[in-house]
């Protein structure tokens, strides 16, 4: 990679003179222009293509008109003052073209006014607690990622906030929490694992109604900006775990911050700077690589992952799959989102059964995490969501048995071949003249008929 001249530092040859006589320049990769340094990423105002045309087309003004944005592997920027003015980077802890790049690139996609990129999901949800002051309330859901869990468990231990957490499927059950008090609304839809769907614009509105100075933010982790927008729906920030879907590929962790009000950006990015969050040069040319194939990843992914739900249900199993007619939040998943995206669940009754099932797949791998092309199979309980206490489980109605599918882009009559193979040999199924059916699975329902209706 070349590096441009210190005169034209965020890679664009249009440097100018200001009127001390310093070079300097004032736009970015794009050719947008900046305000000094550190570059906030707004993007052009609108979306002109279909979003799949929009995830692969960017509008660079390299001086060299690299097709591929470069990856500006430096931490620091040379500067063309003793005051230290003239550059607009100074520092990649503070700013970096390749991750202002990937920003601008993100907040158009999420329809954003602006986007931050950081070093993880985690560390998104880190940045945007850190809004939270001591005596703030929180509420967000009873099902909800482990990891943001413990993290709100610590804060609420060690930081003075309270946290409630209550049933989000219910909007009333927010309302009768939410108070003058109510710093944050935090929502995950649909939640993971149990894929249960809420009411983003009604609960956005309640609170909003409530509280005015309450920020709503919305994990889209499970669907990304693909198949929903929740800015569009009434939140006021929206994060993902750019390791999973935005990335698709397993080899890097990222967290991706989007808000439409410039204070609230301002206030973030102070953050990111401050900790010094911040995505690397690297990860941020990787992650606007993954983004790219996002549309095409997705449909393939959410196709298999509807074809395996369909077998699954068929087959008589409880299975948790907004693109299940039987999901009991269907239409509201639907009045929000494009697609239903790629994971699904599903309870075969017996701990030792699903154990068994997870370890005979071998398409399968056994892994945490989601979004990515090859197909995961996992145990919430015992992986991803082993930081939620048994107890805080259990009363939150999540089952240990519960086996979680992560759907990938490989042919699916080898995934569900590899998948019926291991519940026969888990013993999960009655070999039945046609087929097989689910241990159990005629006691409780008769077949067509919906398994978690009864909830
Ligand atoms: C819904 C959800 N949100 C946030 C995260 C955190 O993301 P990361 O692993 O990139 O920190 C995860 C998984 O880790 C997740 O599943
Ligand atoms: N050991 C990790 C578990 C990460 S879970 C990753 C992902 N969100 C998923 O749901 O699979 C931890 O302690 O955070």
């Amino acid at each position: 990679m070349a590096s441009p001249p210190a005169s034209s530092v965020a890679g664009s040859s249009k440097g100018k003179i200001d009127s001390t006589g310093k070079a300097f320049t004032r736009k970015d990769l794009d050719g947008h222009d900046l305000p000094p340094s550190p570059a906030p990423s707004s993007p052009r105002p609108g979306r002109k293509y279909a979003l799949a045309t929009e995830l692969v087309y960017t509008e660079g003004s390299d001086q060299y008109n690299a097709s591929s944005v470069p990856i500006y592997q430096s931490a620091t920027f040379k500067q063309s003052s003793a005051t230290g003015g003239g550059g607009e980077y100074d520092y990649t802890r503070s700013g970096n073209p390749t991750r202002t790049h990937l920003e601008r690139h993100l907040a158009k996609i999420m329809n954003a006014n602006r986007a931050l990129v950081v070093s993880s999901g985690m560390g998104a949800l880190d940045v945007i607690t850190r809004l939270l002051r001591p005596g703030d309330e929180v509420i967000t859901g009873d099902d909800l990622y482990g990891g943001s869990h413990r993290l709100l468990k610590y804060l609420s231990t060690h930081g003075g906030i309270v946290v409630h957490h209550v049933d989000t499927t219910e909007p009333e059950e927010v309302r009768k929490v939410v108070s003058p008090k109510t710093a944050m609304v935090l929502l995950e839809s649909p939640t993971n694992p149990l894929i249960k769907i809420v009411d983003i614009p009604s609960i956005a509105t309640l609170v909003h109604d409530a509280n005015p100075s309450a920020v709503v933010a919305v994990d889209n982790t499970m669907l990304s900006p693909m198949l929903q927008n929740p800015l569009d729906l009434g939140a006021d920030i929206v994060y993902e775990s750019g390791t999973k879907y935005l990335s698709g590929h397993h080899d890097l962790m990222a967290g991706v911050i989007a808000i439409n009000d410039p204070t609230l950006g301002e206030r973030l990015y102070f953050t990111i700077n401050a900790s010094g969050c911040g995505l690397s040069p690297f990860d941020s040319w990787l992650l606007l690589r993954g983004v790219k194939t996002l549309g095409v990843r997705m449909e393939k992914q959410q196709s298999n992952a509807q074809r395996i739900a369909e077998f699954l249900e068929t087959h008589g199993f409880r299975v948790r799959y907004p693109g299940l007619k039987s999901h009991p939040q269907y239409d509201l998943h639907w009045s929000m989102a494009r697609g239903a995206g790629a994971v699904l669940s599903f309870e075969t009754g017996d701990v030792n059964v699903s154990e068994r099932i997870v370890e005979s797949a071998r398409l399968w791998a056994i892994s945490v995490s989601f979004g990515c092309v090859n197909s995961l199979i996992s145990m919430p309980c015992r992986m991803s969501h082993a930081s939620i206490d048994e107890k805080t489980r259990r009363d939150r109605g999540m089952p240990e048995d519960i086996i979680r599918l992560c759907v990938g882009i490989e042919d699916c009559e080898d995934l569900i071949d590899d998948l019926s193979r291991a519940l026969v040999q888990a013993g999960a199924v009655n070999i039945t003249p046609d087929g097989f059916r689910a241990l159990g699975a005629d006691e409780e329902q008769t077949l067509g008929e919906s398994p978690i209706l009864s909830e």
